[in-house]
């Protein structure tokens, strides 16, 4: 269970958010509304000013990112300079259990990730899909995608298989788009308003 009650005021904004839910999450609302702050917030990379972040019953709110079994994925989470399989492989490397060759080759498959070469010569839709299927491989508890899929072509199909793998290899999940059809295949959508997050469902 993701259990989180955070107040964070930045400037002129302010973010008051409760989430308490498992599963698939999609958080939308407009640019600016607060939805990389409140997933900077869980991952540990902003401290909150009042509240908690618990995470599977525990309270892990002082606790640096690293030890969250967290991976948030951004639009630029990538190494340019790497050759896809050897980006694919330092996520194997910082795995917390081993993902077997077999395993690595489905996933390939299923996410599309055929080409060869440096990331650098990949369009933004296919670094995407090797940012997100790295950071699957690093096998947190908890993966939060910060608009990691707004150039993925077949966003349908990927997002299909991404609930499936996260379903076999249990992680929750916490995604933000600006594509409010996204949420049809969530388990719980939330709305960032202004600061505020408000459940649809
Ligand atoms: N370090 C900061 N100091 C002051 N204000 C900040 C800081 N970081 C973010 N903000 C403000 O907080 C608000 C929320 O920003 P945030 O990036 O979380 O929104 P967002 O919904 O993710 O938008 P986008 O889709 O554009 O990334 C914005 O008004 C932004 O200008």
């Amino acid at each position: 269970m993701i259990d989180v009650m955070v107040t964070k005021r930045l400037g002129n904004f302010t973010l008051n958010a409760q989430l308490n839910d498992q599963g698939t999450i999609c958080v939308t609302g407009p640019n600016g509304s607060g939805k990389s702050t409140l997933l900077n917030i869980i991952a540990g990379f902003i401290k909150p000013d009042k509240g908690y972040v618990k995470l599977y019953g525990k309270d892990v709110t002082q606790l640096p990112p690293e030890k969250r079994g967290i991976v948030l994925v951004t639009q630029d989470s990538f190494i340019p300079s790497m050759k896809v399989d050897d980006h694919l492989r330092f996520g194997l490397k910082l795995s917390t259990s081993p993902v077997t060759d077999a395993e690595l080759e489905k996933i390939k498959s299923q996410f599309s990730i055929n080409f060869t070469g440096k990331v650098r010569q990949l369009s933004l839709g296919q670094r995407e899909r090797v940012s997100i299927v790295t950071a699957i491989l690093r096998r947190p508890h908890l993966l939060l995608l910060d608009e990691a899929m707004a150039n993925i072509s077949d966003k349908e199909i990927f997002l299909k298989n991404l609930i499936d793998i996260r379903k076999s290899f249990g992680f929750d999940l916490i995604f933000t788009t600006q594509d409010i059809s996204d949420s049809n295949y969530a388990d719980h959508h939330y709305v960032m308003s202004n600061g505020s997050l408000l459940k649809r469902f």
